[in-house]
């Protein structure tokens, strides 16, 4: 067992994992272009440190629309936990809390939102929604996040119908087992399922701007022009990603796509990052690039299907040592210190 790197966490959850529940974890869109590309485009950066900075004290703690995390790396959404482990999102929450950083709760969760949140008190927990074609079924669920004490609300833009994953499709991996749902979509007595929305507009985030007072975060920008949009239609924060290249394969690495991003936005709001974050270094290149912060997605599942809440903490405790390692190296005794001139091809 290697789990001293998040990749070793792999292997361990690929050992332990039904075999159609680690390809529906693994797996992308398409030929997975995209899934390789993005932890391919990080091994390309290379960081150029600074020397003789007496880098002794590290910060690393960051504020994000309020909520406050000792590193700059965020849980990001992603469905079915208890497909990892019974606890599921609990365990998770738990190890995030612990942790002290944020931890998006996916809509298509096997927990409920509020079980998560009583799991885990203290845990910053942010909500990530798929506008449902239903927009009174989506308040609800809006409702139940705020009441929850979610701190944000993440809409995922990226996913106007599912990506084609050749894995699920070649498991015939639909649904869920019999014993688990996606508890926040409880209605009544029944369970309604995840419904793509595609004809979602920027007209549904104005609603949603109206629904809610919390902070919007669009999740699944990737174009400048969309960037400015989202300025334009009040979002409060931008996380590039490209769904870990599970939704349209062929899109750039999400790394390459950061600084067009960034300029566009120019320091307005926050931009944030997910897809293929697997060392501490990738985190200090994302930020130098000017991303406030970044998400990891799998690492999460295989530490949570390797053991549990302690798996995750294992996970978020890597990359932090792995970051403040990387900070002294670099010369920076700050998260907030980098900058673009310390990456370069490699
Ligand atoms: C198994 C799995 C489930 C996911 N579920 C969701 C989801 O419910 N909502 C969402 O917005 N993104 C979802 N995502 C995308 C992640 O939020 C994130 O964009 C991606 O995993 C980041 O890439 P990484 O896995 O390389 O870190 C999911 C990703 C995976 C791998
Ligand atoms: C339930 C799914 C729609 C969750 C998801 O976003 C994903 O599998 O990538």
């Amino acid at each position: 067992m290697s789990q001293r790197t998040l990749r070793g966490f792999e292997a361990e959850a690929r050992a332990r994992l039904e075999p159609a529940h680690y390809d529906y974890f693994a797996g992308g869109a398409g030929d997975e272009a995209t899934l390789r590309a993005n932890e391919a485009a990080f091994a390309r950066l290379g960081l150029v440190p600074r020397v003789l900075r007496g880098a002794a004290k590290l910060q690393t703690g960051v504020t994000l629309l309020g909520s406050r995390a000792a590193m700059p790396v965020l849980v990001a959404p992603t469905a079915f936990h208890r497909l990892a482990d019974p606890e599921g999102e609990r365990a998770t929450a738990r190890a995030v809390a612990a942790a002290e950083t944020i931890m998006i709760v996916s809509m298509a969760a096997t927990v409920a939102v509020e079980d998560v949140a009583a799991a885990a008190p203290g845990a910053e927990l942010w909500f990530q929604l798929y506008v449902q074609p239903d927009l009174a079924f989506t308040e609800k669920i809006v409702r139940r996040a705020e009441a929850a004490g979610c701190k944000a609300l993440v809409v995922t833009v990226d996913s106007p119908v599912l990506g084609r994953r050749e894995r699920d499709l070649r498991n015939a991996f639909h649904d869920l087992p019999e014993h688990l749902c996606c508890e926040n979509l409880r209605d009544g007595d029944r369970v309604r399922p995840v419904v793509m929305t595609p004809e979602l507009s920027w007209e549904h985030i104005d609603r949603l701007g109206v629904m809610t007072s919390l902070p919007i975060v669009l999740k699944g920008i990737t174009h400048p022009a969309d960037a400015r949009l989202a300025l334009d239609h009040h979002a409060s924060a931008i996380m590039v990603s490209n769904h870990g290249g599970r939704q349209l394969d062929g899109m750039p690495a999400t790394i390459d796509l950061l600084p067009d991003v960034v300029a566009a936005v120019g320091g307005a709001v926050p931009v944030l990052l997910d897809g293929g974050v697997r060392r501490g270094t990738d985190v200090l290149k994302a930020l130098a690039l000017g991303a406030a912060a970044v998400a990891v997605g799998r690492p999460v599942i295989w530490g949570l299907a390797a053991d549990g809440e302690r798996g995750v903490s294992r996970v978020l405790g890597l990359l932090r040592a792995e970051i403040e390692h990387a900070l002294v190296l670099c010369g920076r005794a700050s998260v907030h210190e980098l900058d673009v001139s310390m990456v370069r091809p490699c």
